[in-house]
């Protein structure tokens, strides 16, 4: 190894353009330095001379004893042999050994002790460690010391072996003993070389120089460092071959599941139940199902976060377990307090200079907002400063800005914030409106109007009227506006690192209560807005809870019961609203509206939609309450029947529905839950063979009732031809009724003095007509009719009708026949009717008002 050093060469480097990038060449030395290396062979000690001039004289000894040799030959040729040794010992010595197998070192090939192989593993770890040395060699003094020492030791031990052995014995011993010692140091030299590389490889060689200048109890703690660091990475492989090798969750039996001493336990347990549950097929016991899992996971997060059971299920079923995780650490933390500019009065930067001077330590909300401030820290309380009370700011939620920015307001609009107390987004939307058009302000609870009225003041807003009143009335009394913001109330679920009572106080019922609420406000707001505002015609709606039920299926609902559609919201941030949430389907549109969370957007939990509407026309299928709660409650009961027939599910509580038909939801142990499900699962079973059953019933029914409609349709058709027959006679009769009553009429009008011959015929007539038809009214009609007709035309007809009446006698004389077939009584009754009704027309043929003033006027004539 090394480069070897050429020292015949010119002194003086070349000097050019990439000296130093060329390929290093072999070392020269200067002619004072070579001349002090031969001075310094000059110097021998007296026992190196001793020693040279010993292996001078041997040399000379066996020269001449070759030569003694070859002058007397021996009779063996194991001489020659012998000699050819000699000559080849001679040569080992005089030359230098080659390296490698051949058939002068053929020695090398003859099987060796085991110091010798221990010695030949010594030598080639020397020769690695000379390698070494050599790289080494310049920056470890030590090393080469010991070196020396160990080549005087080598030296002196050869002296020792030469005064006492045999010359070619001793040599060889003393080679020996001489190899194991250097080896022997080489070893110390080795471990010290190893140590050295460390130190020369490891940084904290680096450090050696600066280490120098370090006192010695900085020495020490840089020691301690190095150990605590060496210590902390051990623990850290040890810790991660704990995990690889970790023991499998074991579940909990029976009733030990609440036996956990600590929060940290919990948290433990957590962890692991959330593991297995990630990798579920490869970590389950196999005995318990993900529901089982789930189960245990969900009492643990109630107990470790304080969630009541009703909130933690609904969370499990909103995010995934990882994200829900997530959602409940953030929401144990306290958003950062933020402050929204009036713009109205000051500009941010203006703002912003004001509050840095009173030692407040904020920056700009991000490039989303214009107007919004965080605030990390602060030396005075934010709702007190000069700036505050002089209506230069708000203090307000970033998530609270969202709504605003969706209803985008504009100047000299007519806008209404549906239920605006505190006041927080009415006042940004006057000030973008600039103090122009008019804001109603309204809110049904009296005392936090107040607070709008306060608010109001101190930011000098004067374009608004402040109104008290249930929102859902509020289209009868006033609608038309260009936009309406509905921040509606809600469950609060996406604050509850604001009011932590949301976790353990809310259930079924508040939620049922919100969304119905929500839905009818919504269906308020938009019939307030006006689809042909040139401007808007927009509609926001907002809540700060994160349940679907208050945010997606309300405006789903909408969407049915209004004509309006869903628009973007113009946030280019936030994730999209639910389009399918577990098993329920929105509208595909509902991905436009936007939800905002605590874990992934640091604000409040949120959610926001926007919707236009295009018609003023309210459907009329819309039953505006009523229905959507039925629609939802049936829809959950079909997710619930879904819900047991999927492991994957958590266990739902069921609600029982009381007398005022709100969902009432029950706590039930295991076992109850067990058999409600059994029971349900037995009387799905037996609604479906009832309703199989009832189908074949209705089937045979229907066959039956067909068979006899069939049946009925002939007999009608038979009837329908004989009443048909029966009619037309009818008919003919009538008509020749008519007329002869006609005639018969016309003739009591000619006749007036002779009025009780013409009853007489009448009452025969009427007898004729009876016979011929039971309707008389038919007939007066008649009567009264023909009474201004011609007498010309009477005397004609009379004789027509003569000629018809022998006619329809003749005729007659059927029905005659047919009529006798009818039984005596029931023929009685129809006289006795018949005779009823000629009197009827007797008293209505009596002469009327006008006739007798048609007479006066003849008799004046
Ligand atoms: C979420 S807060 C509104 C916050 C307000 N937008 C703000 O930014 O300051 C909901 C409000 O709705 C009001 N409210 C509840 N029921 C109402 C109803 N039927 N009509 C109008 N307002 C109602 C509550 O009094 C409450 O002040």
């Amino acid at each position: 190894m090394g480069r070897k050093a050429k020292f015949t060469e010119g002194v003086v480097a070349k000097k050019g353009p990439g000296r130093k990038t060329k390929k290093q060449k072999d070392p020269l030395f200067s002619k004072a330095l070579i001349d002090a290396k031969e001075s310094n062979d000059a110097k021998l000690s007296s026992r190196q001379r001793k020693r040279a001039r010993k292996r001078i004289q041997k040399v000379e000894q066996r020269k001449e004893k070759q030569l003694l040799k070859t002058q007397s030959p021996s009779p063996h040729d194991n001489s020659k042999e012998s000699s050819e040794e000699s000559s080849d010992e001679e040569e080992l010595l005089l030359k230098p050994s080659k390296a490698g197998f051949s058939d002068h070192n053929n020695q090398w090939l003859k099987p060796k002790n085991k110091t010798s192989s221990k010695r030949q593993l010594h030598k080639t770890a020397e020769d690695e460690s000379d390698s070494e040395d050599d790289e080494i060699e310049d920056e470890n003094e030590n090393s080469e010391a010991e070196v020396d020492e160990s080549d005087e030791d080598m030296e002196e031990a050869e002296d020792d072996s030469e005064e006492d052995q045999d010359e070619s014995e001793e040599e060889q011993d003393s080679d020996e003993e001489s190899d194991n010692l250097k080896v022997q140091k080489l070893n110390d030299l080795d471990s010290d070389s190893d140590s050295n590389e460390e130190d020369n490889f490891s940084p904290e060689s680096d450090d050696n120089d600066e280490n120098d200048d370090l006192l010695p109890i900085e020495k020490e703690s840089k020691k301690l460092k190095k150990r605590q660091e060496k210590e902390d990475k051990l623990a850290e492989e040890e810790l991660q071959l704990n995990i690889a090798n970790q023991e499998k969750f074991i579940f909990p039996a029976k009733g030990s599941e609440d036996d956990v001493k600590s929060l940290q336990d919990v948290q433990q347990r957590i962890r692991e139940i959330v593991s297995v549950l990630a990798d579920f097929k490869k970590l389950r016991d196999g005995k318990h199902s993900r529901s089982d899992y789930l189960e245990i996971l969900k009492n643990d997060l109630c107990t470790y976060y304080s969630y009541n059971e009703f909130l933690m299920d609904k969370l499990l079923q909103l995010f995934p377990l990882s994200e829900l995780l997530e959602f409940l650490e953030a929401s144990e933390v306290q958003r950062p307090l933020t402050i929204r500019t009036n713009s109205l009065k000051t500009r941010r930067r203006d703002l912003a200079q004001a509050l840095i001077s009173r030692g407040v330590n904020l920056d700009p909300i991000g490039k989303w907002s214009k107007v919004g401030l965080v605030v990390y820290s602060s030396q005075v309380p934010m709702g007190a400063t000069p700036e505050y009370l002089a209506g230069h700011y708000i203090i307000q939620g970033a998530s609270s800005m969202l709504p605003v920015m969706a209803l985008a307001p504009q100047e000299n609009e007519r806008i209404l914030d549906m239920s605006s107390a505190p006041g927080g987004k009415a006042s940004h939307i006057s000030a973008i409106m600039k103090n122009t058009g008019v804001l109603f302000a309204n809110d049904i609870n009296r005392d936090r109007i107040k607070a709008v009225v306060g608010n109001f003041h101190r930011m000098g807003i004067i374009n608004s009227v402040i109104t008290c009143m249930d929102g859902r009335n509020y289209p009868q009394y006033m609608k038309g506006f260009d936009r309406v913001l509905l921040d509606a109330p809600c469950t609060g679920t996406g604050v509850v690192a604001k009011d932590a009572s949301v976790k353990t106080s809310k259930d079924e019922i508040d939620i049922q209560r919100c969304y119905n609420l929500q839905r009818q406000l919504l269906l308020a707001a938009i019939d307030s807005v006006s689809a042909k505002s040139s401007t808007g015609g927009y509609i926001v709606y907002s809540t700060c809870s994160v349940l679907p039920e208050e945010n997606e299926w309300v405006i789903d609902f909408a969407l049915k019961k209004r004509n309006v559609k869903l628009v973007s919201t113009g946030l280019d941030f936030g994730t999209d609203g639910f389009v399918n949430y577990r098993h329920y389907r929105f509208h595909p549109t509902l991905k436009l509206t936007k939800r905002f969370y605590p874990h992934t957007h640091n604000m409040d939990g949120f959610f926001v939609a926007k919707l236009k509407k295009f018609s003023d026309v309210i459907p009329k299928s819309s039953n505006d309450t009523d229905e959507p709660a039925e629609d939802i409650e049936d829809s959950k009961r079909a997710a619930e029947v879904s819900d047991e027939e999927e492991e994957i599910e958590s266990p739902k509580k069921k609600a029982k529905i009381s007398e005022n038909g709100v969902n009432v939801p029950t706590k039930l142990n295991g076992i109850e839950k067990k058999t409600k499900k059994l029971d349900k699962k037995i009387k799905l079973v037996k609604g479906t063979k009832e309703k199989v059953q009832k189908k074949k019933a209705k089937i045979v029914n229907q066959e039956q009732i067909s068979e006899e409609e069939s049946n009925n349709t002939k007999k009608k058709k038979r009837s329908k031809k004989a009443d048909k027959l029966d009619n037309s006679k009818t008919k003919n009769d009538n008509q020749a009724n008519k007329k002869v009553e006609g005639i018969s009429k016309t003739n009591n009008v000619k006749a007036k003095n002779k009025k009780s011959e013409n009853m007489k015929n009448i009452s025969k007539e009427s007898k004729i007509k009876n016979q011929a038809s039971p309707s008389l009214e038919r007939v007066d009609d008649s009567t009264e009719k023909d009474k201004g007709k011609n007498k010309n035309k009477n005397k004609k007809l009379q004789n027509k009708a003569v000629d018809k009446k022998s006619k329809i006698s003749s005729s007659k004389k059927s029905d005659l026949i047919e009529w006798t077939d009818v039984p005596m009584d029931a023929a009685k009754k129809i006289s006795n009717k018949m005779k009823k009704n000629t009197k009827k027309t007797i008293g209505k043929l009596k002469p009327r008002k006008s006739d007798k003033s048609s007479k006066k006027f003849k008799n004046k004539k």
